[in-house]
């Protein structure tokens, strides 16, 4: 690959929660590994680019989810061959329900969902609003916000860890891990607070590890501290 192509779907709609640093996120870490770097957006009723090198989704309420759910299911075959061929997807929140296999509105509506990721999110009931700590498999901690009423269900995957504090999916786990691909409900935003996570992404991207360079290790530093700073408030260590 000459140059990575980060595709963000629909940023106009989904992204309330700062998600966009998501993306920012990605591409500057690798700009800063001497990578090129492409951004392309898509809206609804626009052509999606003939390939990606990673697809991120951010959040929304139910009316923002509403608005682009046709345009989901439009595009939700080509996503999946994306899937299918190892691009790793980030889906945050609301854009991760709607790339779930069925989404249940407060009202019992189910919506359907493009089916990327095997996990199913029924809204409503109480909201989970505050910050979240969860500890992944291999032992990384990670923390963010979540701004959600959703109850998710994964159908067989493995979640992206245990849930510390907060709430996440259930009480007990939280996100999805699909091969590389991310669920999360975490906003902070999720990559630049939790720089692990996007370099995983980005290595699955280009097919390699990426060393740590001055600029990394820079803005980790801020980003180790304000993890910290939410595991102090929420009385854990990290
Ligand atoms: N943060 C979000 O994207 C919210 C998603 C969805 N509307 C919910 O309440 O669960």
């Amino acid at each position: 690959m000459t140059v990575l192509r980060i595709l963000h779907l629909y940023p106009a709609e989904l992204g309330i929660n700062g998600d966009a640093g998501n993306v920012l996120a990605l591409a500057e870490r690798a700009r800063w590994r001497g990578v090129e770097v492409d951004v392309v957006t898509h809206a609804p009723g626009a052509e999606l680019p003939a390939s990606a090198d990673i697809v991120h989704i951010g959040s929304g309420p139910l009316s923002a989810q509403r608005a682009v759910h046709d345009d989901v299911l439009r595009i939700a075959p080509r996503l999946r061959q994306w899937r299918d061929a190892g691009v790793p997807f980030v889906a945050i929140a609301g854009g991760w329900q709607l790339l779930g296999t069925q989404l249940e509105t407060p009202d019992g509506e189910v919506l359907a969902g493009a089916a990327v990721f095997p996990s199913r999110a029924a809204l409503g009931g109480k909201r989970h609003v505050g910050e979240i700590v969860v500890r992944l498999a291999d032992g990384t901690t990670i923390a963010g916000f979540e701004n959600h009423s959703a109850r998710t269900v994964l159908d067989g995957a493995e979640p992206l860890g245990r849930v510390v504090r907060g709430t996440g999916n259930d009480g007990s786990v939280e996100g999805v891990v699909v091969g590389s691909s991310i669920g999360t409900h975490l906003h902070g935003p999720l990559l630049p607070m939790n720089p692990v996570l996007a370099d995983r992404l980005l290595s699955a991207a280009l097919r390699g590890e990426l060393p740590p360079v001055p600029q990394t290790e820079r803005v980790d530093r801020y980003a180790t501290n304000a993890r910290r700073a939410i595991a102090d408030r929420l009385g854990v260590s990290l």
